[in-house]
């Protein structure tokens, strides 16, 4: 019989496996699984198994008939009885998180993830322009909450979601800043060992107040149509989500600083030491690769916003969000803010 403690290893079944991409890393997960065991089953069951794309068919056909063989009950008037079992899938992913690049900590490995909050980025603007503007859940005179009073519906969702994830650990990772951050509790879970790349002055740096005013105030306008259809928790919960997406790409600046600090101190250091903020940003600053973001992003919200049906092709040109909207939104807000936040931290590198 198999037992709680058992676990089926899903182990690769040859070694030959193409190798993994810079932004890809390799893992295993466990998943608990229900399951009714055969009293046939002995405690040595392990699956071969295989995720990656060369997967062998045979082994894996072999894999799932025994996989279905532990399910399948062996005596129809066997009380089911539910048995948990671990299995351990190995998986690959292209990583976001700066932390799970932790041996890798390079301006390649950096841009990658910040190509990848794009798409974070996007998808989240998609989300919001599902509502329209909903203007009354920024006003701050329609609603009265007891323990809030002259907060918006907007801010009141933003502040208890911050409470709840703070006591989640939300903020113990140097990528995530509060909007916020004044009382808010400690984190009530195990801590992880987040990777310690930043100088302590990063703690400091937090632009949350310009980003909340540049997307209420001025990039909301932009990209939801007008009017009202009571819907303000979900549109404030999708701002959330936005305002939440935004603030990490541009705080990640400080990783971006800390790259190219430690990529050429020498270049970096006479212009600190004069706090000499032009100097800095001309150092730090790649028109380049700021072209090459802005195309990518305009394209991102074409391809990801697009409407997709079966029929003949009659959407083409219509987009959830307008193209150019998303590429204004990263010269004129996302771009230079994370410039700012590149100099703000370089400025405080040698303290
Ligand atoms: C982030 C970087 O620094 C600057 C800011 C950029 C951005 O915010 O996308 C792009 C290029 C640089 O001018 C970088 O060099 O990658």
């Amino acid at each position: 019989m198999i037992n709680k403690s058992q676990v089926l290893t899903f182990v690769p079944t040859n070694n030959q496996q193409p190798p993994l991409k810079s932004n890809q890393k390799h893992g295993f997960h466990v998943k608990n699984l229900d399951v009714t065991p055969s009293p046939s089953s002995d405690s040595s069951s392990i699956l071969m198994y295989k995720t990656r794309h060369n997967t062998p068919y045979t082994r894996y056909s072999l894999s799932l008939l025994l996989f279905f063989r532990l399910l399948k009950p062996h005596h129809k008037t066997q009380q089911k009885k539910n048995i948990s079992v671990n299995v351990k899938e190995e998986f690959f992913f292209n990583t976001e998180s700066l932390d799970m690049k932790k041996a890798e900590f390079t301006l390649d490995s950096v841009r990658d993830s910040l190509i990848r909050q794009e798409d974070t980025i996007v998808f989240c603007l998609i989300e919001r322009a599902k509502y329209p503007l909903n203007s009354p859940a920024y006003n701050q005179s329609y609603v009265s909450i007891p323990g809030f009073s002259g907060s918006s519906l907007v801010e009141y969702i933003v502040k208890q979601t911050e409470t709840l994830q703070a006591t989640a650990g939300r903020y113990e990772n140097p990528e995530e800043h509060a909007f916020f951050p004044d009382n808010l509790p400690r984190s009530l879970v195990p801590s992880y060992n987040y990777s310690q790349v930043l100088h302590t002055a990063a703690n400091s740096i937090n632009i949350n107040k310009m980003i909340w005013d540049m997307y209420c105030n001025q990039l909301l306008p932009l990209f939801v149509a007008e009017g009202n259809d009571g819907n303000y928790a979900s549109t404030a919960s999708s701002d959330l989500d936005c305002l939440q997406a935004l603030s990490r790409r541009i705080h990640y600046g400080k990783f971006v600083a800390e790259v190219k600090f430690r990529d050429a101190p020498r270049d970096y250091e006479p212009a600190i030491r004069a706090k000499d903020r032009d100097a800095l940003m001309k150092l730090l600053t790649f028109e380049k690769v700021e072209e090459t973001v802005r195309r990518r992003v305009e394209k991102k919200a074409m391809v990801f916003g697009q409407e997709v049906n079966l029929d003949n092709d009659n959407s083409k040109g219509k987009y959830k969000v307008d193209p150019s909207v998303v590429s204004r939104l990263y010269v004129e807000w996302v771009m230079p803010l994370t410039k700012l936040v590149q100099v703000e931290y370089l400025l405080r590198r040698l303290d």
